[in-house]
């Protein structure tokens, strides 16, 4: 077993052949969701930039089907092959008809859960990537703003670069909780990482728009702040077990007892208290100051109105 960061043919990538997932990122949410529980009580996912289609084949195991109540909706700017009970959209996170469709095909219901896994073509150029990868979040989040429940949940890839500081207090500002995950599976060189909101909650008065920077300063004020006393520092956790397969390492095809590598998921309790063994957690940001979550508190407000016949909301 050596230490490898040229083997594009990991450990995740076989397990995700062998497994039929379309793409290794699939072991990512099944690790995020193993520490965060994810999907308890979702029946309307959304999986923004979802091409080729791994995570959607977790959401529609976990929680959707032809037969069941689950309903998955999945959107990308390229075409991608039909999955069973995933209802796919060809376009871009960026334009307000998406989030249209979106809400068509709920018919009217808001979402309980949205995640994106969406990244922008690398240019090589780190400051030019992390930028894109902040504006594809960006667009992640206003599209979560126009479809989410109160309460509900977005997760999206992050790049933890220079700003990134900046990004928590925005997520913040629409978020009761924010947190900065980072699987096994997603590989320890990448500075990829996974924003967790939890508790969907915009300011009052907020009213989703495509149009509009989402950082209106008259819902931001100083939130909007890459340093200084109000600069959001959030919890950063790693997760999938330590026993589980660690990206960054090559294993042999064949195990010493013969048998072939297999992912076998952990069920880990809520994060964060308490520390389930293997987890390590420590402080995203700035290191070490103040306290992880600025505790903002927004009455509900700005989110679509359930369509007659749509579940009450639970936060
Ligand atoms: C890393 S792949 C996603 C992998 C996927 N989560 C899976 O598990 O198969 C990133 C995707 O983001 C998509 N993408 C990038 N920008 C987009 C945009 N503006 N709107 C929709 N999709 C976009 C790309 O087309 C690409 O398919």
């Amino acid at each position: 077993m050596g230490r490898t960061s040229k083997d594009k043919r990991d450990v995740y990538y076989r397990l995700a052949k062998e497994n039929g997932w379309r793409a290794r990122s699939a072991f990512k949410l099944l690790q995020l969701n193993e520490e965060f529980r994810l999907f308890e009580g979702v029946t309307r996912a959304v999986d923004l930039c979802a091409a080729p289609g791994s995570w959607s084949q977790v959401l529609s195991q976990k929680i959707g089907s032809p037969q069941g109540s689950g309903h998955v909706v999945a959107v990308d700017l390229q075409a991608m092959a039909p999955l069973p009970g995933v209802l796919q959209i060809q376009g871009d996170i960026t334009q307000l008809s998406t989030a249209e469709d979106i809400i068509r095909h709920f018919e009217g219901c808001p979402a309980d859960l949205v995640v994106c896994d969406g990244a922008p073509d690398v240019t090589g150029l780190h400051e030019v990537d992390e930028y894109l990868q902040a504006q594809l979040l960006l667009a992640a989040l206003n599209i979560a703003a126009h479809v989410l429940k109160p309460g509900g949940c977005f997760v999206a890839k992050i790049f933890r670069g220079r700003d990134v500081t900046l990004i928590y207090s925005q997520l913040h500002v629409f978020f009761s909780s924010v947190l900065c995950a980072k699987p096994r599976s997603s590989r320890k060189a990448s500075s990829e990482a996974f924003a967790v909101c939890q508790g969907y909650d915009p300011p009052e008065g907020f009213l989703p728009d495509l149009t509009k920077p989402l950082l209106d300063p008259s819902y931001s004020r100083d939130l909007n702040q890459s340093d200084g006393p109000t600069r959001s520092i959030v919890p950063f956790v790693t997760c999938g077990d330590l026993s589980s397969y660690d990206s960054d390492l090559s294993y042999p095809l064949d195990l010493e007892d013969g048998s072939e590598p297999k992912y076998t998921p952990t069920h880990t309790g809520p994060h964060l208290a308490p520390v389930p063994a293997g987890l390590h957690i420590e402080e995203e940001g700035a290191a070490g100051q103040g306290d992880p979550s600025p505790g903002l508190r927004h009455q509900h407000s700005g989110h679509i109105v359930p369509a007659p016949g749509c579940p009450t909301a639970t936060p």
